[in-house]
């Protein structure tokens, strides 16, 4: 006869044994990733074609198409929550782009809530404190009301790259989040449901892969976002990069917006020894670089306008020649709910990058993912889990609908036009921030996605444009000036009505009337 009081300890001695194993295998695993070299492509074991996972007998939770500014933030968020998470980039190589350089202290915020708050330290980021606009000679200041917050928020200047790489690095160092360089060319579809990718190692050979979740993260160009939203991308206009030396900018620590004609000039410090200028040429097509009609149009039409601390610097780095461009492009989150894949990013919403809110609202989003996704241990039922994620893009809304829409408006706004009730309405733009006090203070809370309330915005625009039109009628209105004035409001409803339309009235204004949104946790 077996002795049944012994079967406890039988089990006790079996369950150890797996636990030692189990444990065994996962600290191989975690020495084998941090021995890898920072922001190396990991060499994985073969996935099959039919979703076996190979020798490797890891499955993944997540798979993130893209390590760009959202893909290796989110890598690091869900491998911190104890995702599996395997991360295909095109390039693991430093970026050098000319986007995504300065983080808002909206989108800084996000950076610590997400624990990621270290990855702008020792890339000779720079603080920002907020903007100056100069208008005609004039210059006003715009500080970022920082005063409720920790002496450490405020905005953050850098190199995109270095700080991809920053991110790259720390969710690499998690054990379970796995980096390797590939090129995704499709996504696997099965009964309508995403099971994962296809994809192109950095040898060439063509691999899948398969998870639960598909993230799909491939920024502005994506060439996967077809199948997961309905893409309407606009772009009103291009960017012009260059990069000055050896200047100050007329105030340090700020960004700087030269309201010029035809469009806005940028400049901001992206090291402690060069300035970011970003030049905007409306349309879609700039002249060419080639030929030497950019240097051209710089010298002739842009030069004049930038203010004469930065005129030299910004004549040699015309003739130094690094002229790089890229295409401003918005586009509205118009997701088509698909079992087993999401949209983030540039790849899911994009707008003017004017007012530099990009980044913040990609890790704004991360945030609002992370805590969806928190109470969740099993991914593996997509129709329940596309279902329970529909409350992403409303509650992602004030964040992003906020960020989006200013920026969309004050790009028109702050652009020259030969319509004089369009150039009323800058001029007075202008004047309404220069008064100082809640005039400055809410838009810009607005801007750098501090305190994003899009009624806020809404009453601060309408704002801007009577007080175009108080400055028009008083002292002494005359039938010219009613008429300019009647139309600074429509061209103002005009300006800003189609954007919020695409963001959605409704989720902006009422999100407590979307059903969806009483499917989050209720602690959210
Ligand atoms: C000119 C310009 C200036 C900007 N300036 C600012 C700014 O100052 N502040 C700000 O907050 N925002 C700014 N933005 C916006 C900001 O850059 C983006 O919002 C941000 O980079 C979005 O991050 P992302 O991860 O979606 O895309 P990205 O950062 O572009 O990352 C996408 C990643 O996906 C990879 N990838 C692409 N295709 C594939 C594929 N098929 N397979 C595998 N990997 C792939 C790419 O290699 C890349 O690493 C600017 C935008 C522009 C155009």
């Amino acid at each position: 006869m077996v002795d049944l009081t012994l079967w406890p300890s039988v089990l006790a001695a079996f369950l150890g044994v797996l636990l030692f194993f189990y444990g065994l295998s996962r600290k191989n695993k975690a020495s084998s990733s941090s021995e890898e070299e920072p922001g190396a492509a990991t060499t994985t074991a073969t996935v099959t074609d039919d979703g076996d996972f190979g020798s490797r007998n890891v499955r993944d939770d997540v798979i993130i198409v893209g390590a760009g500014v959202a893909g290796a933030a989110l890598a690091h968020t869900l491998g911190k929550e104890g995702r599996q998470v395997r991360v295909i980039e095109r390039d693991l190589t430093e970026p050098d782009r000319i986007v995504g350089e300065l983080l808002q202290p909206g989108g800084y915020l996000k950076l610590i809530e997400l624990g990621l708050e270290d990855c702008v330290e020792n890339i000779d980021a720079q603080r920002v404190f907020g903007y100056a606009l100069l208008k005609d000679g004039k210059a006003t200041r715009l500080s970022y009301p920082l005063e409720k917050f920790h002496s450490d928020v405020s905005g953050r200047s850098f190199h995109n790259g270095r700080f991809i790489q920053r991110m790259r690095e720390k969710a690499a160092s998690l054990p379970n989040v796995r980096l390797e360089q590939g090129t995704v060319v499709s996504l696997l579809e099965e009964n309508g449901t995403i099971k994962g990718v296809e994809y192109k190692s950095k040898s060439g050979e063509e691999l899948k892969a398969y998870a639960p979740l598909t993230i799909v993260c491939d920024g502005c160009f994506s060439n996967l976002r077809r199948a997961l939203c309905i893409p309407k991308v606009d772009v009103p206009s291009c960017f012009v990069g260059l990069v000055l030396e050896n200047c100050q900018l007329p105030y340090a620590n700020h960004g700087h917006v030269i309201l010029a004609d035809p469009s806005p000039i940028l400049f901001y410090p992206i090291s402690s020894t060069e300035i970011r200028c970003l030049v905007d040429v409306p349309g879609q097509k700039v002249p060419s670089i080639l030929n030497g009609e950019m240097a051209k149009y710089l010298k002739t039409v842009v030069a004049p306008q930038v203010p004469p601390e930065l005129h030299n610097a910004f004549i040699s780095a015309i003739e130094k020649g690094n002229i790089r461009t890229m295409p401003n492009r918005s586009m509205p989150a118009a997701p088509h709910p698909t079992p087993g894949a999401l949209l983030m990013g540039d790849a899911f919403n994009m707008r003017h990058p004017l007012t530099g809110g990009g980044m913040t609202v990609a890790l704004s989003d991360i945030v609002v993912l992370r805590n969806l996704l928190r109470p969740l241990h099993d991914l593996n039922d997509a129709s329940a889990l596309c279902k329970y994620l529909e409350s992403f893009y409303t509650l992602r809304k004030p964040v992003a609908s906020t960020i989006n829409t200013l920026a969309g408006a004050l790009y028109k706004v702050f652009s020259a036009s030969p319509d004089q009730a369009r150039n009323e309405m800058r001029q007075a733009c202008f004047d309404y921030l220069s008064l100082g006090g809640v005039f400055s203070d809410g838009p810009v809370s607005l801007l750098s996605g501090l305190n994003p309330r899009p009624l806020s915005l809404v009453c601060h625009f309408f704002a801007v444009a009577i007080y175009g039109v108080g400055r028009l009628l008083l002292p002494f209105p005359s039938p010219k000036r009613m008429w300019i004035g009647a139309r600074l409001i429509s061209s103002a409803s005009g300006i800003i009505y189609p954007i919020i339309k695409a963001e959605g009235v409704r989720q902006m204004f009422f999100p407590a009337t979307v059903p969806a949104y009483y499917r989050a946790p209720r602690a959210m």
